[in-house]
């Protein structure tokens, strides 16, 4: 069990859903688990409620940063985009929360690990766009999920994903083309300045990203590593050097020179 001292804690921002006439902030569990099993760590659930508490107010009391995947896409007014139908659901609560835990995760060096939605949401915090219904798009594979009522089948793993040679995630995974499971509409359009491509697929989509620069581990990925970090190598891997870069992380910020400061 991970429920030691050491263990480190990781934020998580909750989706907000409108269930028995309430709203409930909460986190698909696949996510939870895989930060236990992936590195040994404890997940922490964020409230999403950026408006009566600031997400940055977290940072000091938690280790890392993971943001999750989610059917909910990120409001388009967020990248200079109207609201469209098509492109809903919405979670402007969360959208408003993983912001303020992006930018103070990188100013404060706290670890973060973006996944799927996560991704998406980096890429506009940092000034990015993202474009809609990739499987419409002329040239664009069809990234959604397999149609299925078994989640095994809809995170089954079956697109090639080609690893940057030059990148970071080159160093977790090796180079060359490794193979993940996709459940997205949604991809990056324009690149945040300060971002750099960590992974494409065949059709071009940007499948990993790293921020340019961060003082720690700050990646994302478009795939879903935490469905399968028990059974497949590079999610495992993923995870592993995520629980690293947040170790290392704790051993810094409790060492003498930095408490000397
Ligand atoms: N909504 C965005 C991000 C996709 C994402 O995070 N998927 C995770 C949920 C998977 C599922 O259960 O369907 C997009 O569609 O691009």
């Amino acid at each position: 069990m991970p429920d030691t001292p050491q263990a480190p804690l990781i934020g998580v921002p909750a989706d907000v859903k409108e269930i028995d006439g309430y709203r409930w902030h909460a986190a698909a569990e696949p996510y939870l688990r895989a930060i236990v099993s992936g590195f040994g760590g404890v997940p922490l659930i964020l409230p999403s409620m950026a408006d009566a508490i600031d997400p940055g107010s977290f940072l000091d009391r938690i280790d890392g940063v993971l943001l999750t995947g989610s059917r909910s896409n990120v409001h388009p007014e967020r990248y200079g985009q109207q609201a469209d139908p098509a492109s809903e659901p919405y979670d402007p609560a969360r959208d408003a929360a993983s912001f303020g835990l992006i930018a103070a995760a990188l100013r404060k060096g706290v670890p973060l690990f973006a996944i799927c939605r996560g991704m998406q949401e980096l890429n506009v915090a940092l000034g990015g766009t993202l474009i809609s219904e990739l499987q419409e798009r002329e040239g664009r594979h069809d990234h959604r999920a397999p149609v299925s009522d078994i989640q095994a089948e809809r995170f089954a793993i079956h697109q090639d994903v080609a690893i940057a040679a030059d990148g970071q995630l080159a160093g977790v995974l090796g180079p060359g083309t490794i193979r993940v499971n996709s459940l997205h509409r949604q991809g990056i359009g324009d690149l945040a300045p300060g971002l750099a491509v960590e992974a494409l697929a065949p059709d071009g989509t940007i499948e990993a990203v790293r921020v340019v620069g961060a003082p720690g581990f700050a990646i994302g990925v478009q795939w879903h590593p935490e469905y399968w970090v028990k059974s497949d190598a590079p999610s495992a891997k993923l995870f592993a050097a995520f629980g690293e870069a947040v170790r290392a992380h704790m051993a810094a910020r409790t060492s003498p020179a930095t408490a000397a400061e």
